[in-house]
């Protein structure tokens, strides 16, 4: 089949923008409709077995460790690959979404590591995604800057932070490219796109194309992906082992099968990482609806609670006993926001890192430069010159099921501030999603799609487990939108309370708030062109 026909039958429905063509090419359109055709059906499997799972979960059936796959766990021998280059030290890890000037700002920020986020932190417009990929592209051939209105220049340094691209999760599609009249996987979108472009140029600088997988659920989730990077690479002729991906383990689910993820993905490994606010949400979720997993206010739960420190300590040893990468997760306090709290925010922060560099995480996320040298110096005190830990195996440590989901010693009711808290937030952060930003400061706390989903679905369970009054919540949601509305006379306070009646509100706690708030708001078809 010639690439035209391919071509003709990848449609792109979204609105022409500033150097989108350069992007959207025939041939980048050609490699995603060969992607989205050879793993149509099994993407839809995936989807398949993920709500086969869910609704085995929710009706009772028990978490525990495969019996299938325990010679593989059991057997010391095998290891992932090597780290590649530009990933042997991984000491800081900023992350952040791929606009023009945070894209400079990140990869100049002394991290070693930028993860150039299409996630949690990128409300998914066709203008961020696109605008996203020429960024990235611009970035990697160093030819981008970036001026503010009143004349502040931007432009990269000569030290800059390997790229690592985080794309969206198997949960979300791109509708505005259709391949044989259907919505693109949003994951081969992003993957896709970025892989096409850039991934021989990465190479030629030294690099690589190298990926952070999403919410992946399990090792069946991992295989699809290394399949597609198989697939990926033989078409452009890259070599195998090329790529690197590092899977957050941020599903109860998920961290069930973290040495089964890390050898579906073996020869692509770059570890894993322990992405904290999705593991939450994700617990929240699957247990929704039992009074046992009903978490107090979110403040009140952190990463000391004893079924979060199972989850990390695991993570730790099942990494290293695989030669791989554990990398620690984000402390959500933004700096420079309230001069008052920033002492004693930081004062936990400093604990938060020590705890995992003396566990033996490898290095650790940020959400702003502000915190590169705090969290790098905090590293280098326990790695004392080494690049990594990945030898300090953890032989101690020894995690059963049982501890993986002692959420009964953390549970409890919410105060009444804790509630007003998550709705507020819930709102703040849809409105900012609506209108195009996906990651956001508020009350000195980053928020992002991942606390956001916290947040809502934690009003869900205190309502079903009456911890709290429906009446309540509607005054209390009737204030806030109140104080939305006073704040920003711009917010779209009527599209907010729609979607947080929606998603916090319902009968059914709908598994993510990003597919419905994606569907009814942010896709704009421009029509046909290709
Ligand atoms: C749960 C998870 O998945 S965590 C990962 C996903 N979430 C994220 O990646 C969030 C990343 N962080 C951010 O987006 C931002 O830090 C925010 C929105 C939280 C706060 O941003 P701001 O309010 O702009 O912070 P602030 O005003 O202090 O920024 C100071 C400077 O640092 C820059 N900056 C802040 N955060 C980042 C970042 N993550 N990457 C690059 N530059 C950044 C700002 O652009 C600003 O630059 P300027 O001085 O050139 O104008
Ligand atoms: O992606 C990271 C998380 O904590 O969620
Ligand atoms: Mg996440």
């Amino acid at each position: 089949m010639s690439t035209t026909e391919l071509t003709s039958r990848v449609q792109v429905l979204g609105a022409p923008g500033d150097r989108f063509d350069e992007i959207l090419t025939p041939a980048a359109l050609d490699f995603i409709g060969r992607l989205a055709r050879t793993f149509a059906d099994r993407y839809r499997d995936v989807l398949t077995e993920r709500r086969r799972r869910a609704l085995r979960l929710s009706s009772g059936s028990p978490l525990d460790f495969s019996l299938a796959t325990s010679a593989l766990r059991a057997d010391p021998h095998w290891r992932v690959a090597p780290p590649a280059p530009g990933l042997a030290d991984r000491r800081v890890e900023i992350t952040g979404p791929p606009e023009r000037r945070m894209t400079i700002d990140a990869l100049n920020s002394g991290a070693q590591v930028w993860l150039a986020d299409f996630e949690d932190a990128t409300s998914p417009t066709w203008d961020n995604i696109i605008g996203g990929q020429l960024n990235l592209r611009d970035a990697i051939e160093r030819r981008i800057d970036f001026t503010t209105p009143d004349g502040r220049g931007y432009r990269l340094g000569e030290e800059l932070a390997t790229i690592v691209v985080r794309p969206r999760g198997w949960h979300l599609t791109e509708e505005h490219l259709l391949v044989d009249g259907r919505p693109v996987p949003a994951s081969l979108v992003d993957f896709g796109l970025y892989f096409f472009h850039c991934a021989q140029r990465q190479i030629d600088a030294g690099s690589g194309p190298y990926f952070y997988l999403p919410k992946l659920e399990n090792a069946y989730d991992a295989r699809l992906w290394n399949d597609v990077f198989v697939f990926a690479q033989d078409l452009l002729g890259i070599p195998r082992g090329t790529i690197r991906a590092t899977v957050l383990i941020e599903t109860v689910t998920a961290a069930f099968e973290m040495e089964e993820i890390l050898y579906e993905l073996r020869e692509h490994s770059a570890g894993l990482n322990a992405g904290r606010w999705d593991y939450l949400f994700s617990l929240i979720k699957i247990f929704a609806h039992r009074p046992d997993f009903s978490l107090p206010d979110r403040t009140k739960v952190t990463m000391t609670a004893p079924f979060l420190r199972a989850y990390t300590e695991l993570l730790v040893r099942t990494c290293h006993k695989r030669g791989a990468h554990a990398i620690g997760g984000m402390a959500a306090h933004v700096p420079g926001h309230d001069a008052q709290a920033d002492g004693a925010a930081l004062a936990k922060v400093r604990l938060d890192k020590e705890r995992e560099a003396e566990d033996g995480f490898d290095g650790t996320w940020v959400a702003h430069p502000g915190l590169v040298p705090f969290c790098r110096d905090i590293f280098d005190g326990v790695l004392d010159g080494r690049l990594h830990q990945i030898d300090r195996t953890r032989d101690d440590v020894h995690v059963s099921a049982d501890e993986l989901l002692a959420v009964r010693r953390t549970a409890g009711p919410p105060t009444e501030d804790g509630v007003r808290a998550s709705i507020s937030v819930a709102l703040r952060y849809f409105d900012a999603w609506l209108r195009g930003t996906g990651a956001v400061a508020l009350d000195g706390l980053m928020e992002d799609a991942a606390t956001a989903e916290i947040a809502r679905a934690q009003i869900w369970q205190w309502l079903r487990h009456g911890a709290v009054e429906r009446d309540t919540v509607l005054a209390l949601l009737d204030d806030e939108i109140a104080a939305l509305g006073a704040e920003y006379p711009w917010a779209r306070v009527d599209d907010v309370r729609a979607l947080f009646e929606r998603t916090a509100l319902a009968r059914e706690l709908p598994a993510f708030f990003t597919p419905d708030a994606y569907a009814r708001h942010l896709v704009q078809h421009a029509g046909v062109t290709a």
